[in-house]
């Protein structure tokens, strides 16, 4: 989708990937990148996402990224607070607490923006994109976030047929996107079913629910 199309999503209020309750896996496994309280934790395509509070009352700085207005608006009126505005470059900053979202193209992210940034929570963002930006996505994050940052990568994938149990295995497009300076780690894989959100008259589909933990390796191993 274009970000025209993502923003044209938000206006018909057509984001039924937007979860009421902050998610149980984000909190079962976050722990697992033992950052330091206080690090500032980046969220890309962070939509309105509960999840974003939820980190943010651990103590992290909250840095999410977000193309739409509305998304953002929405976020901060939900806790009944009023964010400060300002500009930065390309990006309309809004800041309440320890949260900022940051309004705007994530391709547009500089080092210089993420300089800070030591974790990265992906939530339906590397998988809401199409397999070619899914490229481009990975190649620019890996590019401006600091050396050291580590990611809990979360993703809902199709069972692969071929494999006896797929949840339990690294999807290997996962594996490739990151191979060349991280290792990828699955902490949690699951077979699961359930109606698409996006498609509720659809039947059940299955899918393989998984959490990955993806760190960078010491520079000496990196290829
Ligand atoms: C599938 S939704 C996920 C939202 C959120 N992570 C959640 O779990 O509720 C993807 C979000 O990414 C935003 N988005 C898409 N492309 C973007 C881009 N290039 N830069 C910033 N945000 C983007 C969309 O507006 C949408 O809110």
């Amino acid at each position: 989708m274009s970000n025209q199309q993502w923003k044209a999503k938000w206006r018909r209020n057509d984001i039924a990937f937007h979860q009421d309750a902050v998610n149980p896996l984000l909190q079962q496994f976050w722990e697992e990148l033992e950052l330091p309280e206080g690090s500032v934790v980046l969220v890309p395509l962070c939509g309105k996402s509960l999840d974003m509070g939820w980190l943010a009352t651990l103590g992290f700085r909250v840095m999410g990224i977000e193309l739409s207005d509305i998304a953002v608006q929405d976020y901060f009126a939900a806790l009944d607070v009023v964010p400060i505005r300002a500009r930065h470059g390309r990006f309309a900053k809004w800041k309440h607490g320890n949260t900022e979202i940051w309004r705007g193209d994530l391709f547009d992210l500089t080092a210089q923006d993420l300089s800070e940034v030591r974790g990265l929570y992906d939530c339906a963002a590397l998988t809401a994109l199409p397999a070619d930006i899914r490229i481009r996505y990975v190649e620019h994050i890996t590019k401006v976030l600091p050396p050291g940052c580590q990611m809990l990568l979360m993703t809902t994938e199709s069972p692969d047929d071929t494999q006896a149990d797929s949840a339990l295995e690294i999807d290997e497009e996962v594996a490739a996107l990151y191979s060349a300076g991280y290792t990828v780690e699955l902490l949690y894989g699951k077979a699961r079913i359930k109606i698409d959100p996006e498609y509720p008259d659809e039947p059940a589909a299955s899918f393989d629910e998984k959490v990955y933990r993806i760190r960078p390796r010491p520079v000496q191993d990196a290829a």
